[in-house]
């Protein structure tokens, strides 16, 4: 079962991924970027912002996933495997191109696998704007509230088309709220 956990930067996707590791002791957890050795290397040349051309940032999100499906994804099919970010993640971004080509080249990149589940986490502009004040941004937070709320409603749009099993919550509510629905998600209640 391949679950991932989406949000846009400071969704609060790291605390909840701390408690599945306590709830779910079995599951494999990785991420995108960085779930592999090609991609810790991918995700400093992305995050980074060594991309000049927004299309080759894109390209780099999209190898580090090639990589991810194959080495994590396709190797551990039997077991329960819970990523930080995903094709979803891809695809709200990459904001350059249509949904529908992005999809496209997506899939290329996933060999048409897709998540199980996926849990996004909400974010409302001004709880966004209060974390982000929290912390020191990267080259991709500092684009700002309007970027990333239209990256979170491109999120949501993806998960609806795509038509996979998932979960809307919201980020404001108290992490052990959010923790409980999670579980209960996942574990099909
Ligand atoms: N439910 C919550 N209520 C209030 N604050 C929260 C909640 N969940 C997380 N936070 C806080 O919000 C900040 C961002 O959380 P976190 O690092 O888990 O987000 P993230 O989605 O992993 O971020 P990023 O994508 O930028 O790595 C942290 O300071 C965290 O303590
Ligand atoms: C997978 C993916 C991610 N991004 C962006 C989203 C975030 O700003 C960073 C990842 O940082 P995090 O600490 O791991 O949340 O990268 C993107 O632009 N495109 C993607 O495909």
């Amino acid at each position: 079962m391949y679950v991932v956990i989406e949000g846009i930067d400071t969704a609060g996707k790291s605390t909840q991924l701390e408690l599945l590791k306590k709830n779910f002791p079995n599951a494999i957890f990785t991420k995108e970027p960085g779930g592999t050795l090609l991609g810790t290397k991918l995700r400093a040349m992305a995050l980074g912002g060594e991309a000049k051309s927004q299309l080759a940032e894109m390209f780099l999100f999209l190898a580090d996933r090639a990589e991810h499906i194959e080495e994590i994804i396709k190797n551990n099919k039997d077991k329960i495997v819970i990523s930080d970010r995903s094709m979803i993640s891809g695809i709200a971004y990459a904001n350059q191109l249509n949904l529908n080509k992005l999809i496209e080249l997506n899939l290329i990149a996933t060999q048409n696998i897709l998540p199980d589940y996926v849990i996004l986490l909400e974010l409302t502009p001004s709880e966004l704007k209060f974390r982000l004040s929290q912390k020191e941004n990267d080259s991709i937070e500092l684009r700002g509230i309007e970027y990333l709320i239209n990256i979170q409603n491109r999120m949501k749009e993806t998960i609806q088309k795509i038509g996979i099993n998932y979960i809307f919550i919201d980020a404001s509510l108290k992490i052990e709220e959010i923790e409980k629905k999670i579980e209960d998600f996942i574990n099909g209640k």
